[in-house]
């Protein structure tokens, strides 16, 4: 029994990979390698396919090679900002390549799916923290293309049988703590790993996009949650379902605080004792105010626990990668 992973190659997947395979999982990524590394699968020294999930036919042929019984899905396009500038490329990875996925699930009798949600499902809140029950409304496509998909997983369990976890995390930052694996995007949009690059001196600042939102600041504010925190969440999601539990069910990932972009900014410059510069930039399209979650259903029906709670540890975590990798996974 094996599970088939997804996007194993980039950053969630595959701190994921590294928690699966510590707990004695046989793993398999399938990746395109759109936006991973070849250099995160050699650290983790599992099967890999070099391939898109929307090759249906190759897909069902390693189901069956690796007797899979469970998909955790990452691959996908994430980046909110230029889900605006170029929707249709979104609505094509994400959505349309998913349900090629699915169809090969459900023609190989492949019953379990762990998702990759996301916050950017709820829209602008209409309050923090933000439960699973509330309303979901977009702001952006790329939230989206995942919220729609959420609903193909419910009507594909209501057809097929076919049972789906959806985490929707929060914002992901940190690295391994002893695997070379970390956050390597490129380019880097992110808001700690840029902060970081700064202090690094690869970027002269960091631009605050907005200052005018309704929050303490001015800027937006977040909820970060560790990379191997929410792979504990994915390893127990499998658990349940494996378990016969859990049927087309939304978790949220988050640490229930709240950080403006300047608190950021702040705590790295502590972590670091780097100065980085900070300047005021224009808003960017599709960014809601306040993103919060609440996690009490992940905790109490999942029994997951964040272990790196703190933003200071979770820079700290990052910072660490960073330095000792400064080019990321190189050329
Ligand atoms: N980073 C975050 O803060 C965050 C927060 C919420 C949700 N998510 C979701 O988590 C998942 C992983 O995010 P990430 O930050 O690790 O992104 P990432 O870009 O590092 O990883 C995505 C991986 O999927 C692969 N991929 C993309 N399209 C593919 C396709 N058609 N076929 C095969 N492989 C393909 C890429 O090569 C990459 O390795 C995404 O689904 C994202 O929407 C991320
Ligand atoms: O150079 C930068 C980069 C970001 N930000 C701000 O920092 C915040 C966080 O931005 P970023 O790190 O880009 O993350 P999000 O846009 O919040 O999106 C992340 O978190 C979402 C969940 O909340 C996921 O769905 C997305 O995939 C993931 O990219 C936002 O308010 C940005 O406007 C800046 O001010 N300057």
């Amino acid at each position: 029994m094996s599970v088939l992973v997804t996007g194993g190659a980039g950053y969630i997947g595959s701190h994921t990979v590294a928690e699966l395979v510590a707990h004695g999982e046989e793993v398999v990524v399938v990746d395109n390698l759109s936006t991973g590394h070849s250099g995160a699968i050699y650290a983790l020294g599992v099967p890999f396919y070099h391939m898109d999930i929307r090759e249906t036919e190759r897909l069902r042929e390693i189901f069956s090679r690796h007797a899979v019984d469970t998909v955790v899905h990452f691959a996908a396009n994430s980046l909110v900002g230029e889900s605006v500038q170029d929707p249709l490329k979104y609505y094509e990875n994400n959505v349309a390549a998913t349900g090629r996925l699915l169809e090969a699930m459900v023609e190989s009798g492949v019953q379990n799916i762990v998702f990759s949600s996301t916050a950017a499902v709820y829209g602008e809140p209409a309050r923090v923290p933000i439960a699973e029950t509330d309303a979901t409304s977009p702001t952006n496509p790329y939230g989206d293309t995942k919220l729609t998909i959420e609903r193909m997983l419910d009507w594909s369990y209501q057809a097929y049988g076919l049972k789906s976890i959806r985490l929707r995390y929060f914002n992901a930052a940190g690295a391994h703590p002893t695997l070379p694996i970390g956050e390597d995007h490129r380019p880097e949009t992110h808001l700690i790993p840029v902060v970081l690059q700064v202090a690094l001196g690869q970027r002269e600042h960091v631009a605050i996009f907005g200052d005018d939102y309704d929050t303490e600041d001015g800027t937006c504010v977040r909820d970060y949650i560790h990379v191997m925190d929410l792979a504990s969440a994915h390893r127990l999601a499998i658990e349940r379902m494996r378990s016969g539990e859990g049927t087309a069910e939304s978790f949220n990932l988050g640490n229930g605080t709240g950080f403006s972009v300047r608190q950021v900014v702040e705590v790295s410059r502590k972590v670091t004792g780097h100065s980085i510069q900070a300047v005021n930039a224009a808003r960017r399209a599709g960014d809601p105010a306040r993103l919060v979650a609440s996690s009490s259903l992940a905790r109490s029906t999942l029994g997951w626990t964040p272990q790196f709670a703190d933003l200071e540890t979770i820079v700290a975590s990052a910072w660490n990668w960073h330095q000792a990798h400064p080019q990321g996974f190189g050329e």
